[in-house]
């Protein structure tokens, strides 16, 4: 590795005990120097802080200021009595604020303070320090801020002003904040009115419904200024600039466990506040050339799609509701007739079925970044020619499924931590098309609890897994105009039939779409995979536990 150049380095003191602290330009370090046990044994009193080497790295440092010093500071929240010597011999301090790991992915807000001998050189590691976290143009600084007061237990307003606006404002990152005053408040507002040159970045303080009404909003606000028919499936997407923050305060934060690792505000928070990018695919969806809606996460129809369809019935039941509909709807077994057709991905590095999962730095993912740019320099005469290509190598499957479901991402949550597709990417530009074909409810069983253990969900002769960058479902009373006409009021009547005698074990005609959470109003539709359509302050999960990184505060 290049040796950097040091910008500065002091003996400075910490906790009482001299050490050797040395700023390069990627990385804060203190080490304790010999004369450390020196001063130990003087008398000086101990902190908690043990003995060796200590590297933060600047792109994780949230903030620095001059610290007032008495003859007694303030350091990891506790009060502690310096020294006279001390406070007589190093009368200045400085107290740097980093990105500290713990367990399962959580992030906090460390603070470590610096005693200097003079005005001077405390002055100077400031105003150095300061000039590194300058030089980081990826960080925010006026961000724009949507807090739904009603989603999960309503708790987003005092999550936002407890935990996240002080954190904001210790790294000077200005606000504006709209509490939404109704459903679709954000949507709106970003579609039209807001003023989005002022900002770096749009937050959501919610859910995944919170999080999905800022995509619809931002997406649609940059087709519109581009000039781009969302109606038309076949038009390309203009990517979104403003990168987007989830502070989760839903009761479910799928997106955020999915691009984090864990749903916590102050991690999220941090992850803002560093300026952290994460670029991913999104699927547009539409019927008969009308856009429907975003996907980001799970379009399920058939068994997801019931679920969804019977626990909305069952709203004040709570969370429970999605246990009883799940059972429910394995109970009543039914199963759909239609066409899938897709279009394979087959220029990609992954598989479906890898053992390695998608986390951050994923070398999938940023081979996608790189084709996409590739694929940017092409000129529009050689969109025809794929478009032709692509003609030719859609598969279609006629059969009869228990579900299809199209995962953008590998969907784990706390509930499901493997997810229905546990090796799909957040951004390499396809979605995981899992079709489970009719079989006993013995065996669908047996697929579903391989969804929480080590077997592999997909080894079962009657499912199939495709990673695709397109595809279409056609219910088979849709096939054709004529067919439609001829059934179409005796299907209405058997499905009302069905569903009043859910176990008579005859199939309903049409299930819904589950579409991230909401139920889509057609059952034939169009989905396309948009490659890195837009960006979160987020970085994907990240593999190394704490004590294996070797560029954290721990001990190296
Ligand atoms: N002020 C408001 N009043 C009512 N509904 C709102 C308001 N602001 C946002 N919403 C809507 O509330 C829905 C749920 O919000 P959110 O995702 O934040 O919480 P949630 O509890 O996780 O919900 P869900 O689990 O249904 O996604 C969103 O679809 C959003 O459109």
């Amino acid at each position: 590795m290049e040796k950097q150049p040091k910008l500065l380095s002091s003996q400075l003191l910490l906790k009482n005990r001299l050490f050797e602290v040395t700023l390069q330009r990627a990385t804060l370090s203190w080490k304790d120097t010999p004369a450390a046990g020196r001063r130990r044994a003087s008398g000086g009193i101990n902190g908690t802080l043990k003995v060796g080497s200590y590297c933060v790295p600047v792109s994780e440092i949230i903030a620095v200021r001059e610290t007032e010093v008495d003859s007694r500071t303030k350091d990891d929240g506790r009060w502690q009595k310096m020294s006279q010597a001390s406070a007589g011999t190093h009368p200045f301090a400085f107290t740097v604020s980093y990105v500290d790991r713990g367990s399962r992915h959580r992030w906090r807000c460390s603070d470590v303070t610096f005693h200097c001998p003079d005005g001077a050189l405390c002055h100077q590691w400031v105003q150095t320090i300061k000039e590194q976290l300058l030089l980081l143009t990826n960080r925010p600084k006026h961000l724009l801020v949507y807090i739904n007061p009603f989603g999960g237990k309503q708790q987003g307003k005092r999550i936002y002003e407890q935990k996240v606006a002080p954190l904001f404002s210790r790294a000077s990152i200005s606000t504006d904040v709209i509490v939404t005053e109704r459903a679709n408040h954000a949507r709106d507002h970003l579609r039209t009115d807001a003023d989005l040159k002022k900002y770096d970045g749009v937050v959501c303080v919610g859910g995944d419904g919170m999080f999905s009404e800022v995509i619809h909003g931002l997406i649609s606000r940059t087709q519109r200024e581009a000039g781009v028919d969302e109606n038309c499936p076949e038009e390309k997407l203009v990517p979104c600039d403003l990168r987007i923050g989830i502070i989760p305060a839903g009761s479910t934060d799928c997106i955020c466990y999915a691009t984090v690792g864990v749903n916590d505000p102050i991690t999220s928070a941090l992850h803002i506040i560093v300026g952290d990018s994460q670029a991913l695919d999104v699927c547009s969806v539409h019927h008969n050339s009308t856009f429907l809606r975003y996907s980001v996460s799970l379009l399920g129809y058939g068994f997801y799609g019931d679920v969804l369809t019977d626990s909305e019935r069952k709203r004040w039941m709570g969370p429970a509701r999605y246990d009883i509909s799940g059972l429910k709807t394995f109970l009543t077994h039914n199963y759909y007739e239609g066409t899938v057709s897709f279009l394979p991905a087959t220029d990609i590095l992954g598989t479906p079925r890898d053992k390695t999962k998608c986390r951050a730095g994923c070398y999938v993912c940023q081979d996608s970044e790189w084709r996409l740019s590739e694929d940017k320099q092409l000129c529009k005469l050689d969109e025809d020619v794929l478009d032709q290509e692509e003609d030719g190598r859609w598969q279609v499957i006629r059969s009869k499924f228990l579900a299809i479901n199209a995962a953008s991402m590998s969907c784990a949550c706390p509930r499901s931590p493997k997810g229905l597709s546990p090796a799909a990417h957040l951004a390499d530009g396809t979605a995981d098309l899992i079709l489970v074909r009719k079989c006993s409810r013995l065996d669908f069983l047996r697929h579903l609890l391989r969804h929480t253990s080590k077997d592999d969900q997909f080894d079962l002769a009657f499912v199939e897994v495709h990673r695709v960058r397109r595809f279409r479902f056609t219910p088979k009373h849709c096939e054709s105009d004529s067919e439609l006409d001829l059934k179409e009021s005796g299907k209405k009547l058997f499905s009302h039939i069905c569903r009043d005698h859910p176990a008579c074990g005859c199939a309903t005609v049409n299930s819904n779409w589950n579409c991230d959470g909401e139920i889509l109003q057609h059952a034939a539709i169009e989905v396309r995979v948009h490659c890195q359509l837009v960006k979160l302050f987020a970085r994907g999960i990240e593999e190394l536990p704490v004590f294996e990184d070797p560029c954290c505060p721990s001990a190296i």
